[in-house]
């Protein structure tokens, strides 16, 4: 007997399972079943596809003809940070730019003295919060980045805080080790690296990835190349903001290190681009940051595409440059300013995201952990299509509803 069966699903997506992200012309496949049924036994998937008498369970769900997909994944966030910066709104509608908020101490850095007051519990409240709005929208699986400590004790206490809301909630997490964010006031800048580097080893322990923020007036092309291959030398696996504001080549250093991801990428070279083709190194772009930053240029997604890339998309949620928790809204941005197919941007949130901070989601094969979310549109264009508001209907957490949205229909 299976413990559940979920019945009547409109349209059933499917992205590929791949053993490597899926790339260029593959990016734009992905099966779609009408009229589909999913069967769960102790939270894993035992089948998914078309509807059939042959299983029994103590359970079922009623999709109502609704749409279901594998849960999805957020492969770039600041969850986990101290306080707010609304009043940087008005300074950016006045001209003043994000990296001159920066270099005035603002910015990255008016978020690491709020981290730095907060104690470990605030943290975790407050973080506790937007992973409940994340898995809300949809999301189980999520990356999280520390940054805002900027010194041992504080980059470990916000390494830990990530790794409390992974065992606090459903969720499928990586931590990412984000000591070389900005640098501190007043600090050497070379100095300060060699501190994040020596700390590496510890910061291990707590984080899955090394993360380096390559920029102007941040770290350097050489000053981030040292800080991989010191990652690299200790095993772990590296990604970069690269590219984000000024094309220094942080895109090639990414494959050079052979980075699981490197991210951002507005601003990345045509050589860079070319080079997608021939690595397994993800492009995760973060299209809400442009936005919000409120430029007109955005990341080459189709370039990339054409190029033979592998892409994926992310919230970047931090407090500073996208405020913003929700991914279904960065897929409606994705759709109107980088240009992505629906069945692109299905992909990149789901089995490339997947891939980009290497976790076993983003697909419904027999076997895979039951990550589900019923969506309450008519079908997979529809959620990018409408766009700001929350489509997820009901969300399936290892077999089990954790979530219903309230004031929908509940499913029969
Ligand atoms: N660009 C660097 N880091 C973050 C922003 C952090 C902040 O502004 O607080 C990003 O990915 O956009
Ligand atoms: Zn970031």
């Amino acid at each position: 007997m299976n413990d559940t069966i979920i019945r009547n699903i409109g349209a059933l997506i499917l992205p590929k399972k791949s053993d490597r992200p899926l790339k260029g012309k593959e990016m734009d496949e992905l099966e779609i079943i009408e009229g589909a049924m999913i069967v769960i036994k102790d939270g894993q998937v035992v089948y998914r596809g078309a509807a059939t008498d042959e299983y029994e369970a103590s359970e079922e769900l009623d999709a109502s003809g609704m749409i279901a997909s594998p849960a999805l994944v957020d492969p770039h966030t600041h969850v986990v940070h101290g306080g707010s910066r609304e009043h940087e709104m008005s300074l950016k509608r006045q001209g003043v730019d994000y990296l001159t908020i920066l270099e005035q101490g603002g910015g990255i850095l008016n978020t690491v003295e709020q981290t730095r007051k907060a104690t470990h519990q605030q943290l975790v409240d407050k973080a506790s919060k937007s992973i409940t709005r994340m898995i809300q929208h949809g999301v189980l699986a999520v990356e999280s980045k520390s940054g805002y400590g900027l010194d041992r004790e504080n980059e470990l206490k916000q390494l830990k805080v990530s790794r409390e809301i992974s065992e606090k909630f459903p969720v499928t997490m990586r931590h990412t080790f984000l000591g070389p964010h900005a640098i501190p006031k007043g600090a050497d800048g070379d100095a300060f690296l060699d501190d994040m580097i020596n700390l590496l080893e510890e910061a291990k322990d707590y984080a899955d990835f090394a993360d380096i923020f390559c920029e102007t007036g941040v770290f350097t092309i050489e000053q981030s190349r040292k800080y991989m291959e010191a990652a690299n030398a200790l095993g772990m696996r590296v990604k970069i903001h690269a590219d984000e504001i000024d094309p220094l080549g942080g895109l090639e250093l990414a494959i050079e290190q052979n980075a699981i991801s490197a991210d951002h990428l507005v601003a990345a070279s045509e050589a860079g681009k070319k080079m997608l083709a021939d690595t397994d190194t993800v492009a995760v772009l973060l299209p809400g940051t442009t936005f919000y930053l409120g430029k007109d240029q955005f990341a080459d997604a189709r370039g990339m595409i054409e190029n033979g890339g592998a892409i994926s998309l992310a919230t970047d949620y931090n407090p500073g440059s996208c405020v913003t928790d929700n991914l279904q809204m960065i897929m409606a941005i994705a759709s109107l300013k980088l240009k992505m197919t629906p069945n692109e941007i299905w992909n990149a949130v789901t089995v490339n995201a997947a891939h980009a901070i290497d976790v076993d989601k983003g697909t419904l094969e027999a076997g895979d952990q039951a990550d589900i979310v019923l969506w309450d549109a008519p079908n997979h264009e529809y959620i990018p299509y409408h766009y700001g508001v929350n489509h997820a209907h009901t969300v399936i957490a290892r077999g089990q509803v954790i979530y219903r949205q309230p004031g929908l229909e509940p499913i029969r």
